[in-house]
């Protein structure tokens, strides 16, 4: 794991230790802010990369991302989708990141209830990974939400020239 000096101590950069992140015993990749507390706070429990290449995620909408009644903000739907597509490269121990992404909204997303999230690569070309992937809810499967986008693969040094280029910004 990367860290750095901040004003209120070491910084962790998440995506320094991209090969082995933090992983909850439900082998879920825990990015920055999650770390602490030891769980996602998007409310997804487990995580695995199955035989035939997909990539499946069980997870509750928490219900303080109540967006109308009962049902989740739509900010919430679009934020886990492009957190599970995105774990498909790291679970290749590939770091990448968002460079795109689409998010159909099909159903409103039940608070509380549990679901799934599936997500697979559709073709790579070059440094991108195309991946799709939709939410259902469980035990019918009924689709409530399907995304695609592209990720590109990145270096370890990503996040560490983020932060020279924001420390060159703050200078102007
Ligand atoms: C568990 C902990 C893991 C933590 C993981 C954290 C993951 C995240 O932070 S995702 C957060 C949201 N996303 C971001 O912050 C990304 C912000 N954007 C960027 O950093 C850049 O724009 C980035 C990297 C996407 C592209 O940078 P750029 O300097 O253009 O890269 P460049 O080298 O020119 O292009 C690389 C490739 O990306 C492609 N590309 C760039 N932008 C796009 C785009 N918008 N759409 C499609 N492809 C694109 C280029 O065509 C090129 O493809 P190829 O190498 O195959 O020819």
């Amino acid at each position: 794991m990367s860290t750095t000096s901040g004003a209120t101590g070491p910084v962790v950069r998440a995506g320094g230790d991209f090969q082995e992140p933090p992983r909850t015993p439900g082998g879920v990749a825990l990015c920055g802010a999650c770390r602490e507390r030891g769980t996602c706070r998007l409310g997804v429990e487990r995580e695995r990369l199955d035989e035939d290449g997909v990539a499946r995620f069980a997870l509750t909408c928490p219900r303080d991302q109540e967006g109308g009644p009962d049902v989740a903000h739509g900010g919430w739907t679009a934020a886990v989708l492009d957190d599970c597509l995105g774990h498909l490269p790291l679970l290749h121990r590939v770091l990448s990141v968002t460079a795109e992404l689409t998010v159909s909204f099909v159903k409103p997303v039940p608070v509380g209830r549990p679901l799934e999230v599936s997500a697979r690569v559709e073709r790579r070309e070059g440094s991108r990974w195309y991946i799709t992937g939709e939410m259902v809810l469980l035990p019918t499967r009924a689709v409530l939400a399907r995304a695609s986008g592209i990720w590109v693969t990145r270096d370890q040094g990503h996040f560490a020239r983020h932060a020279d280029w924001l420390a060159e910004q703050d200078e102007r």
